[in-house]
């Protein structure tokens, strides 16, 4: 039964869908912590002429029910009311209640973006359940820092670990990947006392750097014993190492768990170039990555995450969703609305730059080798 898909779901439409509305684009644009980025990111696919390839689903509010099903009332309630305040109105409410302050400020329709973005992801997640695709794409979700009732690290609602909710509705096993450049710890502590969702986060982990967690040594608690699995890195790894590590857990992970459906966080934040400054990757080795989950033939969440360059984030998503779609592109960057975001060089393509790597070949080795040592408890 190799070849056969391991789930029920039969895919009755191989189109890939892409959770997409000008109204979406908009509300991401101004909300989201990287300003004009969800525009930048559309308007590259379209550019290239991919919208053409991709079946365009339009995404809805996720509702009060939705949010609470893993936030709780009291925190989407604040955040509801904190929302819909005026700034006249509203005391200066820079109580840390909720984490609602300093890098999660309440601005005005931060919940209806909130909303519209867990909305997309479970719109996605719902397409991938009914077996109308295999693959399922949402760049402008991924926000993984966002706790039962907390806001964190720029993330107010936690989109990922929704979308894992509602496929644990349809899949007895789930496995998320988060390749963001930050550990995926939301969603971490979501699943860490289950074996029914595996959590397994690349990530810089580096003393001060946020949000700290993520060690080798945190594999999940209880009947989730093994069933998170952290692997920590250090600034300047560069695509090779990166997919050597990626490649040998991550194969490991899916023959050892045979999970029925992937939640894949593509967080653009390790790239070369980003502000970040930490990883040295390039859209080739996130698209390694992508290309060895997707042989997996599984129903497949992808989403965003960081990414705050924001023409080297277009290039990777435009350039991971060319290959979800087997297109390869051209390696100018089409004129558009958006050209004058991609000079000097108005290419598609990401150099690594020439940074010190202080992933050693013995300390990615050790992590290996660790990493796969508790791997060998996993059934
Ligand atoms: C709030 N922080 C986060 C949280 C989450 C992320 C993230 O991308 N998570 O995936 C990034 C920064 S933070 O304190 O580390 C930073 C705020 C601003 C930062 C910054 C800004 C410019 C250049 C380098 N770093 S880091
Ligand atoms: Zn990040």
């Amino acid at each position: 039964d190799v070849l056969a898909p391991r789930s029920d779901v039969v895919c009755r439409n191989d189109k890939v869908v892409f959770v997409h509305s000008q109204m979406y684009v908009d509300l991401c644009n101004n909300l989201a912590k990287v300003p004009g980025r969800a525009s930048a990111v559309h308007g590259l696919i379209e550019a290239y002429g991919l919208t053409k390839e991709l079946r365009l689903v339009e995404p809805r509010p996720a509702t009060v029910a939705e949010l609470t099903s893993f936030h709780s009332t009291d925190y989407i309630h604040h955040l509801r009311k904190a929302s819909a305040e005026e700034d006249e109105e509203k005391d200066i409410d820079v109580s840390e209640e909720f984490g609602l302050c300093y890098d999660c400020p309440i601005l005005p329709g931060v919940y209806e973006y909130a909303a519209m973005v867990a909305g997309a992801t479970l719109t996605a997640a719902q397409c991938l359940i009914d077996g109308e695709c295999q693959v399922a794409i949402n760049w402008h979700g991924g926000w993984h820092h966002a706790k039962k009732d907390e806001a964190s690290g720029f993330c107010y609602v936690n989109d990922p670990v929704l979308a894992i909710l509602r496929l644990r509705e349809r899949f007895s096993k789930v496995l998320y990947i988060d390749l963001d450049l930050h550990h995926g710890d939301g969603v971490e502590d979501a699943f860490c006392c289950t074996s029914r969702v595996m959590t397994l986060s690349l990530h810089k982990f580096d003393t001060g750097f946020f949000p700290g967690t993520g060690d080798i040594q945190d594999t999940g608690m209880g009947r989730g014993r093994y069933y998170t699995v952290n692997v920590p890195l250090r600034d300047g790894i560069q695509d090779s190492q990166y997919f050597s590590v990626f490649n040998k857990v991550v194969s490991q992970t899916e023959s050892s768990y045979r999970p029925e459906a992937v939640v894949l966080q593509l967080g653009a934040d390790g790239m070369s170039g980003d502000p970040m400054g930490c990883f040295n990757l390039t859209p080739q080795g996130l698209g390694r990555c992508l290309e060895l989950v997707l042989d997996w033939k599984l129903p497949t969440l992808l989403l965003g995450g960081g990414g705050y360059h924001v023409g080297n984030t277009a290039r990777c998503w435009t350039s991971l969703t060319a290959q979800v779609l087997g297109k390869s592109l051209p390696p100018d960057i089409p004129e558009h609305e958006h050209f004058t975001e991609y000079g000097p060089d108005y290419e598609l393509g990401i150099s690594p730059g020439n940074r010190v790597n202080h992933n050693s070949d013995e300390y990615i080795e050790e992590v290996i080798n660790t990493v796969s040592e508790n791997l060998a408890h996993v059934m």
